[in-house]
């Protein structure tokens, strides 16, 4: 499903007034209608409720007045709280247009706190259509900030216009303070500001209605980001003559005598989602464990670390072969850790996915990255924490930030998997917003789980970026599928992944 900016919606409203004949009018009219349909639909028959629709003074407010008229159909307990004087000519037309159809409209500034929380409090539906993606500075008015307080305290239910008011379309960030909403109807497609928390947790159900854009018009523009739904996402094929060399193989080099767990974790997570062999390359200790879980599994015993012994087992691997580098490997033999990914990302061809440990050896020197071949898939996985590391950005800074892992992607020709509770797939050109999962995966080593699903995917000859996004989505269907959520280890969620495959 296609993600939209606040910019690219307004351009896209644009093209439909410009070169379809549509007008503002049109637009407003059918975001305001589809939205009382989404209340019918969601709380059923409006006639025995009361509604107080609250209007700032854009277009967001337009669409309150709107939605207020067309409650007016079904009963007369709809009233209006506005903010001020409408601003704009569309807005405006629609506030008109309410009145003489017998609409009643207060003004905040002469009601008075008091006698709005009175009115909010006895509402069945509270409309929230104060902002929209028109609002782009933090709320400093208090009279403001004291009315969305208001409105979470005391109403029995919010639907937001749109996104809540307060929410930064473009970032999710709470632009002072933020309406909770129970239900969201936003127009035409999800925006960054729905899917990024703490956005992401104030809106409520989120529904997406149709308002009349032509389909024309958003074909023709170039969308560029994406909601991983489940719909459309690759799967290894499983031909009948197979055998395991055509299922290709993942090595998985990490593990110290700290972190023996991390890279067997990794290894089960590649064996369950279809790779015909799983190498590691670690310590003794790593070895007999991970044998220990899967006497299938093919270990090299590494005991001090050495580019020459990794060197050893990858130059003749095959063309089916993902590394995945990082899982457990601590920080220690700083040095040869640093030649040894410096040779898996020049040296050898494979794809390589960089995790855990080894983000942050390669945040020393990010710049190898561009000593790749130009063909050479490199896949980052990193959390906000390592991405902070390798960005030299703060941890807030880089949270859920997209336009910043695109631009890394594009500068690195690299595939950036910023892993958090919304997690964000880019490759510099496209990008797509994963919002499966729960905290359930919130868990030490899940991230050593992802990096071994992602590998197992590539080694089945899926494409590296299609691999990412079957892999982040099912990895959080299978988080979602532990029965007492955060009741459990990281490690029960491999057990699920088969079944999460087959859901898609
Ligand atoms: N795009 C589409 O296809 C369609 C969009 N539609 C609807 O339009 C909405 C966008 O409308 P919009 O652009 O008029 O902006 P909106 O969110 O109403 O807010 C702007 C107003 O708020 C004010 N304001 C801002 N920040 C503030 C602050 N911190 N504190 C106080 N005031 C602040 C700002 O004031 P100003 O900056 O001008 O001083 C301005 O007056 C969109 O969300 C959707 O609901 C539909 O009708 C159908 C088609
Ligand atoms: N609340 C959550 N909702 C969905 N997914 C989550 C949540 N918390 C964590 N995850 C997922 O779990 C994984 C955690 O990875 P990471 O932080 O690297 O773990 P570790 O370092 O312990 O292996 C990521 O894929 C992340 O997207
Ligand atoms: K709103």
């Amino acid at each position: 499903m296609v993600v939209v900016t606040s910019q690219e919606m307004r351009e896209l409203e644009k093209c439909a007034i410009e070169k379809f004949e549509m007008t503002e009018e049109i637009l407003m009219e059918r975001a305001g209608i589809s939205t009382v349909q989404a209340i019918w639909n969601e709380y059923g028959s409006l006639s025995e409720k009361n509604f107080v629709v609250i209007c700032g003074p854009g277009n967001n407010g337009g669409d309150g007045y709107v939605i207020a008229r067309d409650i007016l159909n079904y009963t007369e307990a709809v009233r209006v709280i506005t903010l001020g004087e409408p601003k704009t000519e569309v807005s405006k037309i629609n506030r008109n247009r309410f009145l003489k159809h017998g609409g009643i409209i207060y003004k905040y500034e002469e009601l008075g706190l008091e006698k709005t929380i009175e009115m909010i409090s006895s509402a069945d539906i509270v409309i929230d259509a104060i902002f929209g993606t028109g609002l782009k500075r933090e709320i400093t008015d208090e009279s403001i900030a004291n009315l969305i307080e208001a409105i979470n305290i005391y109403s029995n239910c919010v639907v937001s216009v749109d996104i809540p008011s307060g929410i930064d379309t473009d970032t999710g960030e709470i632009l002072g303070s933020a309406v909770q909403a129970t239900m969201t109807v936003t127009f035409g497609f999800p925006k960054p500001g729905h899917l990024l928390f703490p956005g992401r947790d104030l809106i409520g159900k989120l529904k997406i209605a149709k308002i009349g854009i032509p389909s024309q018009t958003f074909l023709s523009e170039s969308f560029k980001r994406f909601l991983i739904t489940g719909e459309n996402l690759k799967k290894p094929l499983r031909p009948r003559w197979a055998h395991k060399k055509s299922f290709g193989e993942v090595i998985i080099i990490g593990g110290s005598k700290q972190y023996i767990g991390a890279p067997v974790l990794s290894a089960l997570a590649a064996q369950k989602t279809g790779a015909g062999m799983v190498k590691i390359i670690g310590p003794s200790e790593v070895c007999d464990i991970a044998l220990s879980y899967d006497p299938s599994l093919i270990c090299y015993r590494m005991d001090s670390v050495s580019k020459d012994f990794v060197s050893s087992v990858v130059k003749n691997c095959s063309e089916n072969s993902v590394i995945v580098v990082g899982p457990g490997w601590g920080q220690d033999n700083f040095d040869e850790k640093i030649n040894i990914l410096s040779f898996i990302i020049t040296e050898i061809q494979n794809p390589v996915i960089i995790d855990a440990d080894a983000l942050n050896i390669l945040s020393s020197n990010v710049d190898i990255l561009k000593q790749k071949e130009i063909t050479k898939s490199i896949l980052l996985t990193p959390h906000p924490g390592e991405f902070s590391r390798i960005t030299k950005l703060s941890t807030k800074e880089v949270k859920g930030n997209y336009t910043l892992a695109e631009r890394f992607s594009e500068e690195y020709q690299v595939i950036t998997v910023l892993k958090d509770a919304t997690t964000i797939v880019t490759d510099g050109n496209t990008t797509f917003f994963n919002i499966s999962g729960n905290t359930s995966l919130a868990k030490a080593g899940s991230g050593d789980i992802l990096s071994g699903i992602i590998g197992s995917l590539i080694s089945q000859h899926l494409d590296p970026l299609e691999a990412v996004k079957t892999s982040v989505y099912i990895f959080g269907i299978a988080g979602e599928m532990i029965q007492a959520e955060g009741f459990n280890s990281s490690y029960d969620v491999i057990s699920k992944l088969p079944e999460a495959f087959s859901k898609i």
